[in-house]
């Protein structure tokens, strides 16, 4: 097998990048060609050390609060073929849950977070690197939804964790990192024609390999 292209997809918390990486899978899905997904949250690092009170405080924005040497080396044994043992994290006990998935090589990695356009360590691995561009006060909006609905969150900590961390580490490691990247979407997850061009280029760059 050649060998498998890598896309990164970063931007803010609440920007649509899981939802343009659904529709981005969805894309190849219906052509039946596999493509392997990786969330960098699953990387976060495992805090079951800590007292929950000492958990909910930390700076989850921080390009340290991630394992990416672990990451790396994933994204170093999908290319070369073999599989990995990919983390499961959640979100409402700050830490890592004791099951692994094995999950396989394919022609097409996809992975996505906050901080994959940020960490130099990272960043030789893409071939091809996406930033979901949307305005801070959508993102907000969507975090409250989600994070009340799905993560456990009052709307009281998810103001607070944004005063403090999230929005300053945004304007610190998210924001400049944009300027790396090949291809700004705007429009978050539905942007139907950014899902077009980037699948257009990734079947080319599949067919010349
Ligand atoms: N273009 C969009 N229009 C409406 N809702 C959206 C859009 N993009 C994302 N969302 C919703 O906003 C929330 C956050 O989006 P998500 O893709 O999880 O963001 P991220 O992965 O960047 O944190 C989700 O509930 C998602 O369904
Ligand atoms: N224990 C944690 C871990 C992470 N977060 C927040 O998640 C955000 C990143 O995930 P997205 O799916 O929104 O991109 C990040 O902004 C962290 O603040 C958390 O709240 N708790």
């Amino acid at each position: 097998m050649a060998s498998p292209l890598i896309i990164a997809i970063a931007g803010a918390s609440g920007s649509g990048k899981s939802l343009f990486t659904e529709n981005l899978l969805n894309e190849f899905a219906q052509q039946g060609r596999p493509v392997q997904i990786l969330r960098e949250d699953h990387y976060y690092r495992a805090q079951d050390h800590l007292p929950m009170q000492e958990r909910e405080k930390n700076n989850y924005d921080h390009p340290k609060a991630f394992e990416h040497e672990l990451l790396v080396k994933h994204l170093l044994d999908l290319k070369d073929g073999k599989s990995i043992e990919y983390p499961t994290y959640c979100y409402k006990t700050h830490t890592r849950l004791p099951n692994r998935e094995i999950l396989d090589s394919a022609p097409v990695i996809i992975v996505e977070g906050i901080m994959l356009l940020a960490s130099p360590d990272l960043e030789p691995l893409y071939d091809v690197k996406i930033f979901v561009d949307t305005p801070l006060d959508i993102c907000l909006l969507r975090r409250i939804k989600r994070d009340i609905a799905e993560r456990g969150r009052t709307l009281d900590s998810v103001a607070n964790q944004y005063e403090s961390t999230v929005k300053p580490m945004y304007h610190q490691f998210i924001a400049p990192s944009r300027f790396t990247a090949d291809v700004i979407v705007t429009q978050g997850g539905e942007n139907y024609i950014a899902l077009d061009v980037i699948k257009s280029h990734i079947q080319q760059a599949l067919l010349n390999e």
